[in-house]
């Protein structure tokens, strides 16, 4: 499986094209709209989500909300593109007018300056559209697609916030994707420990208040994926890397750890590996899970665990030093309407690029054409090893 997205943030609407889904995947598209208005929530969240409503139109790929093994092409509107029409026109001559709204002074951390620099763009509006993660709507839309995909096949998973700035709501660690979607569901932060809440608004509105941003931590747990995913043959097999670009390949990450991550690095071999069990009619199993679910670059069975850190948000109100790329002259950087965190919606958007990555592995493992044919080969393969 692959996907390709396209669209600007004040563009028309976002485009997505997804191939090589098994056929006769039924869709449940309200569970697809579901996540993309849960990347739209959260506590922190600038005004640009109160002008979109996003909902995913599929026009391609589908008939009867069952997948034909034909390319999926997606489109979620930007209801915002509204107010930019002439500006973010595809078609119409550049004029005076319809060039307003120019990016010159380049935000740090941003991709303005070094987006203008390598595509030689004078106005950093051409970069600022494209590196906005106005694009993640999209990346959710295939992810919840994949999600289900996955769902189907037993697999359940789900991304939540476990740090925000240096605030931690998270000591516990849980495993149990149903019982941690039971708490984040009932909370506009999407934490398990909702004790925390009141500490983490007061935290975010001063943030505002200061025109600074934050950051934080995302968990994503992943059970019932079976052992064998990946390999350790070749390092471009080993899906825990595929996981860990994924996640990089998302806007504003800064870190990926899987498992234990970094803290394996300070703790004894013996407190860092996963001793092994075995019980009849079960197969193997593990006393702990502190390598995150992965061996040797696959899957070994245990719950998988991957966590993402997240820079605060680049544009700030009181904005930083900046050099107006025309004049040269040392210039506040350019303020946009902006979030003061979007840790909430990226959880979701981890959540969906890690739920892509473990659709793509067992979609390389077995045959893909059919999800029936798909599903009967997965239990054969699961029964298999539990007598191995
Ligand atoms: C869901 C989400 C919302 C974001 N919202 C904003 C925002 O409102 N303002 C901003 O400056 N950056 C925002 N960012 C971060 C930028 O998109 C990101 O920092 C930028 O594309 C540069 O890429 P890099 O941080 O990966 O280097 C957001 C990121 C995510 C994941
Ligand atoms: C539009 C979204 O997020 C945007 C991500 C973003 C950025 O720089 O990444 C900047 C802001 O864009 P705007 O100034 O157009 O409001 C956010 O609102 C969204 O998540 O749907």
């Amino acid at each position: 499986m692959n996907y390709l997205t396209a669209g600007e943030s004040h563009g028309p609407q976002l485009t997505g094209i997804i191939e090589g889904l098994p056929a006769g995947l039924t869709l449940d598209i309200d569970a697809i709209n579901a996540q993309l208005a849960a990347r739209q929530g959260g506590y922190g969240r600038g005004s640009r989500q109160q002008i979109e409503h996003d909902q995913v139109t599929i026009v391609g790929g589908v008939r009867h909300k069952k997948t034909m093994g034909s390319p999926i092409a997606l489109v979620v509107n930007n209801r915002d593109h509204a107010h930019w029409g002439k500006i973010m026109d595809p078609v119409a001559e550049e004029t005076a007018e319809n060039s307003l709204r120019t990016v010159e002074r380049p935000r740090p951390g941003h991709a303005d300056l070094v987006g203008g620099m390598k595509y030689n763009h004078r106005d950093l509006r051409n970069v600022l559209e494209r590196s906005s993660a106005r694009e993640t709507a999209m990346r959710v839309a295939i992810g919840a697609i994949a999600k289900q995909f996955l769902q189907q096949l037993d697999i359940e998973l789900v991304g939540y916030v476990q740090q925000i700035g240096a605030v931690n709501a998270d000591s516990k660690a849980p495993l149990d994707v149903q019982k941690i979607n039971e708490v984040i569901t009932n909370n506009d932060l999407r934490i398990v420990e909702p004790e925390k809440v009141d500490e983490i608004h007061t935290l975010i509105d001063q943030t505002k208040k200061d025109g600074d941003t934050l950051g934080g931590i995302i968990r994503v747990v992943a059970t019932n994926v079976p052992a064998g995913l990946g390999s350790y043959i070749s390092w471009d097999t080993k899906l825990d890397a595929k996981l860990a670009g994924a996640v990089m390949g998302m806007n504003a990450m800064k870190g990926v750890e899987i498992g234990d991550g970094f803290k394996a690095a300070t703790s004894f071999g013996s407190q860092v590996m996963d001793e092994i069990d075995w019980h009849e009619g079960e197969g193997f199993t593990r006393q702990s899970d502190h390598l995150g679910g992965f061996e040797g670059g696959m899957t070994n069975g245990m719950p998988i665990i991957v966590k993402a850190a997240m820079k605060p948000i680049p544009t700030l109100y009181k904005p930083l030093q900046s050099v107006d790329v025309q004049t040269k002259e040392v210039k506040k950087a350019s303020v946009e309407r902006s979030d003061t965190t979007a840790i909430v919606p990226a959880s979701i958007v981890i959540e969906s690029l890690v739920a892509i990555e473990l659709a793509k592995a067992i979609m390389d493992t077995f045959d893909a054409s059919n999800m029936e044919r798909l599903k009967a080969q997965l239990k054969d393969y699961r029964e298999e090893l539990k007598h191995y």
